[in-house]
């Protein structure tokens, strides 16, 4: 699906990720672990073209993602839902609306029933009409996660999918990701919760990779 192949990434300051070699296979499921500051969002913003590698090659949907035009980027990013690690919405809009806001935005036909099953599958059915401002915090996480697979996207990344909310919704929004990844969802978390990819491991055969000086590397079973 997603394939990294002697990939780069720097800003300007050195290399930040080096000879990151891996694939994300269909189906599969993967925790990203690593310092704050390792690289974590700067790799899966490369697993969705939103950065380019500055050496090695990315591949996406068979797509080396280099040299892609802008249209087929678009394309490509249909096709990978992003749960990014500050979740901003348009606060004058209701939930509703901003879970939809994909499909809006890319011309989509937006069927109530199937917008309201998808809430309801996230337990947000009853805040359709509430506005982002009266959200907690674990509610505004899975609003982040159902406008993530609006779009039936085949690859799910999450950047600190349960960053700030406590260990019941930890628990509950990683069910929601087990859910998605048992439908056949491709997934890749980015968490530094050595818990909750325990927790995970007792259910799926979830791979843990962890970022090192500069370098990618499956993690082994001692977590
Ligand atoms: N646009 C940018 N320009 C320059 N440096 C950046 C840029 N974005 C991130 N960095 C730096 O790259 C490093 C890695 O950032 P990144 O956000 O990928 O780390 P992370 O592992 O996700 O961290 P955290 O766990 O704290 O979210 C950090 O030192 C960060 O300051």
């Amino acid at each position: 699906m997603i394939a990294f192949e002697n990939a780069a990434y720097n800003y300007g300051g050195g290399e930040l990720l080096s000879e990151v070699s891996l694939r994300l296979a269909p189906g599969s499921f993967h925790f990203l672990t690593g310092p704050s500051g390792a690289g974590k969002t700067t790799f899966l913003k490369m697993a969705y073209a939103e950065l380019l590698p500055t050496a090695g090659h990315v591949t996406i949907f068979d797509r080396e993602v280099k040299g892609l035009s802008r249209d087929n980027v678009s394309v490509i990013r249909q096709r990978i839902g992003v749960v990014h690690q500050d979740v901003q919405f348009l606060d004058h809009l209701p939930l509703a609306a901003n879970v939809a806001l994909p499909l809006t935005v890319s011309g989509r036909k937006n069927d109530p029933r199937d917008l309201q099953d998808l809430l309801d599958w996230v337990g947000l059915g009853h805040l359709s009409d509430a506005l982002p401002a009266s959200l907690s915090g674990g509610e505004r996480q899975r609003a982040a996660l159902a406008r993530s697979i609006i779009m039936g996207p085949d690859v799910i990344l999450a950047d600190e999918p349960t960053g700030n909310v406590d260990w019941e919704m930890s628990l509950r929004l990683l069910h929601l990701l087990l859910e998605l990844n048992r439908m056949g969802k491709t997934i890749v978390v980015a968490t530094h919760d050595m818990n909750l990819i325990r927790q995970a491991k007792g259910q799926i055969a979830a791979r843990v990779l962890r970022i090192s000086r500069r370098r990618i590397q499956l993690a082994g079973a001692d977590l």
